[in-house]
């Protein structure tokens, strides 16, 4: 049994009223990542802007985010396809668009950022929000594999700072790792959990290390698959299916690779590599560079490793 006491009067009010804070979420961003963060919260009843650099690129972003609805809405409601388009109007009505980040966070509760893995690319847009924004707002990073430490260092509101690191593809991916980088306070971390749980999401809690807990385990498994196949010792296919049928993953390394994109996953290899040059785990991948420098960026482009309809 719990005994009340003042201080527990103090924490459960202001857990309330963080809580009750996170209401106007911006998602900067609008690809992959983006797209289906700021799905899922105007399907839990957030209020969304999306942000990205062109009209264009809003455009296809709402496009994917209408046809990923439908197909939750099939799901959810198959008795009742007339609830389901309903259903899929309203989630729709939560999510504005915009191409000025800067004057959107004027009125927001929490920034979720998921724009291109590149440090300088993320510090100068968050230096940039950081004088926009009010000062309760939250700032989060989706980064896959930067500290985020480095990432809030271009602000001045650390302690307001954590990351939010969702899964591919978000409105189907349960996880969500909450970061708690050394400045980012409890208050701040814990609105970021309870913000997790209210987009119906696990989180996990992890410290502010490199590649967090999954990518710290995943990388290096994607990374020996890829010199597997470099080193002629099996083909992208064998090795697929090897470990979907032999390791009861759900796609083989190289469907997964095209799945999360080339660029996104060469600018976080290239990232560990200039931190650690002399690890050879993180060498440059003479397959992958091809691959991107052609433009095959994996599914969203049409071409990868594989071919995609
Ligand atoms: C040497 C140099 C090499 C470089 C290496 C560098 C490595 C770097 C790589 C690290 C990348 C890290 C990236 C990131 O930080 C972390 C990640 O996100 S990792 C990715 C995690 N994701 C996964 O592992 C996904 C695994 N796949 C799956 O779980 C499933 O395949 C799937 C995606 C859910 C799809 O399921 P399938 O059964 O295969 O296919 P279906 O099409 O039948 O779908 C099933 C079911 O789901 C519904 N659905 C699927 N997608 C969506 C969507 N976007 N929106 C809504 N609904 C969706 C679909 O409708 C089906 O529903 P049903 O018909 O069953 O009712
Ligand atoms: N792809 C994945 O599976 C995955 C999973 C988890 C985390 N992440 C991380 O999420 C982030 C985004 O990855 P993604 O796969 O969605 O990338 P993506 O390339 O699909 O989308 C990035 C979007 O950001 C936009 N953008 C770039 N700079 C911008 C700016 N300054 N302001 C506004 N918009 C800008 C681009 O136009 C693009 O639409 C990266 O940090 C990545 O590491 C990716």
């Amino acid at each position: 049994m719990a005994f009340i006491t003042r201080q527990n009067i103090r924490s459960l009010s202001s857990s309330a009223a963080l809580r009750a804070a996170i209401k106007h979420v911006t998602v900067i961003g609008g690809g992959l990542m983006g797209a289906g963060i700021a799905q899922v919260a105007a399907s839990t009843g957030h209020s969304v802007v999306l942000v990205d650099t062109s009209e264009d690129i809003l455009k296809k972003s709402t496009k994917g985010i209408e046809a990923s609805l439908k197909r939750v809405a099939k799901k959810k409601f198959a008795e009742k396809p007339e609830d389901g388009e309903a259903f899929v109007q309203k989630v729709l009505k939560n999510i504005s668009t915009s191409t000025d980040a800067v004057s959107v966070v004027q009125g927001t509760d929490l920034v979720v950022e998921a724009i291109v893995e590149n440090l300088k690319v993320k510090q100068d847009l968050f230096g940039a929000l950081d004088k926009a924004a009010p000062e309760h707002t939250i700032f989060a990073s989706n980064t896959s594999s930067l500290p985020i430490a480095d990432i809030a260092s271009s602000t001045a509101r650390l302690d307001r700072f954590g990351g939010l690191h969702f899964f591919n593809p978000v409105p189907m991916m349960k996880l969500v790792e909450v970061i708690k980088a050394p400045a980012t306070s409890q208050q701040t971390f814990d609105a970021l959990l309870e913000f997790s749980k209210a987009l119906g999401k696990h989180p996990v809690s992890c410290k502010d290390t490199p590649g967090f807990i999954v990518n710290r385990l995943l990388v290096p498994y994607m990374l020996e698959a890829v010199r597997l196949h470099e080193r002629g010792h099996g083909s992208k296919e064998d090795i697929d299916v090897a470990m979907k049928l032999g390791a009861g993953y759900p796609m083989g390394p190289f469907e997964l690779l095209d799945y999360v994109g080339l660029d996104t996953s060469k600018f976080i290899i290239d990232g560990w590599h200039e931190k650690d040059p002399d690890n050879p785990l993180f060498a440059p991948s003479p397959l992958l560079n091809k691959l991107v420098a052609e433009g095959k960026l994996g599914k969203k482009t049409g071409e990868g490793f594989y071919k995609h309809k």
